[in-house]
């Protein structure tokens, strides 16, 4: 099944110079999304990143035909949309906004009537209510549910069709720290079955934990796009913290080494360098010895703010990073 769902090379979603305008009552035109591009892999989590009102409500409504693009293309595992959505669309299930549950009707109530609306047999019904965790609670009632599991309800009703593509729009809005876990958890299990979730999140911390690869947007463009890890920067790009007596001995000594110092606080933020070993090794030559050294990640927070900031003219995003290397 895991092939099945993968094999086609294809990646799952394929954006293109996609724009979308809105005009506001006041006839104030507003650009939701501009010349967007998006690649998102098949298999794995995939995490839309970007800060609120960057645009991706708009896409992703778009990548289901609800929303019309002013120009570009959308490809889902190779097939244009919308123009040729019906062909695709058993192979996406989404929660794009509060899923419409008939509150007095119990969780499988629920399911057995979007499985007859869908066309699946109930018996898929047991199979998704098992697979989030629901089967023992199938039979309350909806309004009796969670947060958490509404939303865990929500995903059962996305699986109904088997799809290979899941794309959540802030999933973990209003839920507490279960309920978060509880979604990340799904996210991570429906990627391992071989699908490809597509997630999209203004929390950081969220997609650290969840995603493997990011796209991040802002102002309705991508703005940078790899791993979490090479958006931080990787573990040689990082800062490398150093305690020392003698700070005025050190920074001359590292500068010499043709590494950035600066002070912070007591301690000395050296930039530039291949490691902590390195930097280490450098002031021992030097006769200088630390009594800390220590490889300090690059804030994520830093990170997406420099990403999805403003530049210094306050206008125009940032420009487009590829951390993957990747055209
Ligand atoms: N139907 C609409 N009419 C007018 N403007 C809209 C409409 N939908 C979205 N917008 C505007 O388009 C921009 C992008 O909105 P969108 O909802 O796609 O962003 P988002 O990244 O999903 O934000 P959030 O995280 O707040 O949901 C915003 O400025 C928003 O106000």
């Amino acid at each position: 099944m895991t092939a099945a769902r993968t094999a086609a090379g294809e990646p799952a979603v394929r954006v293109r110079g996609l724009r979308k305008t809105y005009r506001t009552f006041t006839l104030r035109q507003v650009v939701a999304v501009d010349r967007l591009d998006l690649t998102v892999p098949s298999g794995g989590v995939h995490a839309f990143l970007g800060p609120n009102g960057s645009g991706k409500t708009t896409t992703i409504r778009m990548l289901l035909g609800l929303v019309r693009p002013d120009a570009g293309t959308v490809h889902l595992f190779g097939t244009p949309v919308p123009s040729r959505l019906p062909d695709v669309v058993a192979r996406v299930g989404a929660i794009v906004e509060n899923p419409k549950f008939v509150p007095g009707f119990s969780g499988r109530r629920n399911l057995r009537l979007l499985a007859t609306a869908v066309d699946v047999p109930h018996t898929r019904v047991e199979e998704v209510l098992e697979r989030v965790g629901l089967r023992d609670r199938g039979q309350d009632q909806f309004r009796r549910y969670s947060l958490g599991m509404k939303q865990r309800l929500a995903v059962a009703a996305t699986l109904l069709r088997d799809p290979d593509l899941l794309i959540f729009d802030e999933p973990t809005n209003g839920l507490d720290p279960a309920g978060i876990r509880d979604v990340r958890a799904t996210m991570r299990g429906l990627a391992e079955e071989g699908r490809t979730v597509l997630v999209s999140s203004h929390m950081l911390a969220e997609v650290e934990q969840v995603a493997d690869t990011v796209s991040v947007v802002a102002r309705g463009r991508l703005v940078a796009e790899g791993t979490v890890a090479e958006l931080l920067g990787g573990g040689a790009a990082a800062d490398v913290r150093v305690g020392v007596a003698d700070a005025v001995r050190a920074q001359a000594l590292l500068g010499t080494a043709g590494w950035t110092v600066r002070r912070a606080g007591t301690s000395l933020l050296v930039g530039g360098s291949p490691g902590a070993a390195q930097v280490n090794e450098a002031l021992a030559r030097g006769g200088v010895y630390a009594h800390e050294v220590a490889l300090v990640r690059r804030d994520l927070e830093a990170a997406f703010l420099e990403l999805t900031g403003p530049g210094p003219d306050g206008a125009p995003g940032p420009t487009v990073t590829s951390a993957a290397g990747a055209a």
